[in-house]
């Protein structure tokens, strides 16, 4: 089969360069157009050369519906706003999808399963191995322990991250609420400020600290009387998730539309 043709939007940024580098480090795929906003100072430079490697002969365009008509699949670490028009045109052109973007609302993520009704869509709040398998992990405890114990996440990202539980936060959440069996959406206690009262019963509970250049770091917190279990994640480098995002777009090609998760890409949906 001949190398996967892919499109990295927001090719400028923290993880459009970082995916940059991790598609000319692997086999089977190939950078086909870097795309940036219109105005940004970066269109016209080199992808390669960006991203702190040889020249590529890539210069990043505004022409993002030019460049999914030539690709077989698109990395999206982006911002909602923009995830969302990436989404009707990646399906128009029946490509895989990948998103990598957090922040996104319930309605986003309804608009793109409908898009995932003619597209591949693979979508994370974290790509990386590490915190897949914490997922499953902190199902499996929150299932074992039981609402006798009170779990809190706690997150630590870069002074310049926007949206805050970061989605890693939430992924870890879900699978704590789906190990309790019940929704995240009416246990989550998302801040705490002022005279808040005790803790509800069953909350699951988010923490979130800003500072500096940390790259990503959550541990999940399960409090019992006289005892604690925590679980964490520590992500020294946007490599690992970038080499996931990369591994999501090969396994993608040639799959039947549908909204996929990295846990699926890893096969470990089930653990
Ligand atoms: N799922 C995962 O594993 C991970 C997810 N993320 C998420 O990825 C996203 C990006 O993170 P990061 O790289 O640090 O952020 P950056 O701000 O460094 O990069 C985002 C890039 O997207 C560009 N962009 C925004 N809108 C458009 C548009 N309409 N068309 C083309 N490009 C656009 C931005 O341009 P401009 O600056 O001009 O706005 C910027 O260059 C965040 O949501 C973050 O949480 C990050 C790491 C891992
Ligand atoms: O914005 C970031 O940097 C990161 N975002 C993702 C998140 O919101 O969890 C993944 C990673 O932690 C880095």
């Amino acid at each position: 089969m001949s190398d996967m043709r892919l499109v990295v939007v927001g090719a400028g940024g923290r993880m459009g360069r970082a995916l940059i580098r991790a598609i000319d480090e692997a086999p089977g795929i190939t950078l086909s157009a870097a795309v940036e906003r219109s105005g940004s100072p970066f269109l016209g430079e080199d992808a390669g050369i960006l991203a702190g490697l040889s020249a590529s002969g890539i210069k990043l365009t505004d022409d993002a519906l030019a460049a999914f008509a030539a690709a077989d699949g698109v990395v999206d670490f982006t911002a909602p706003q923009a995830t969302r028009a990436f989404a009707e045109l990646a399906a128009q052109a029946r490509i895989v999808h990948v998103i990598g973007t957090t922040g996104l609302e319930p309605e986003d993520i309804a608009r793109l399963d409908a898009a995932a009704n003619h597209a591949v869509i693979v979508r994370s709040g974290n790509m990386s191995l590490g915190v897949n398998l914490l997922g499953a992990l902190t199902r499996k405890v929150a299932a074992t322990l039981g609402s006798d114990f009170d779990i809190e996440i706690v997150e630590m990202h870069h002074r310049h991250k926007v949206d805050a539980p970061s989605g890693t936060a939430l992924l870890l959440g879900d699978a704590a609420a789906a190990g309790r069996e019940v929704p995240l959406a009416e246990n989550a206690v998302r801040v705490r400020d002022g005279h808040t009262g005790p803790r509800p019963e069953g909350a699951i509970g988010f923490a979130t600290l800003r500072g500096g250049s940390v790259v990503g770091d959550h541990t999940v917190i399960f409090a019992g009387a006289g005892e604690r279990v925590e679980l964490a994640h520590k992500a020294e480098d946007r490599a690992i998730f970038a080499r996931g995002a990369v591994r999501a777009a090969l396994w993608g090609r040639g799959k039947k539309p549908g909204h996929y998760s990295m846990a699926d890409v890893l096969g470990i949906a089930d653990l």
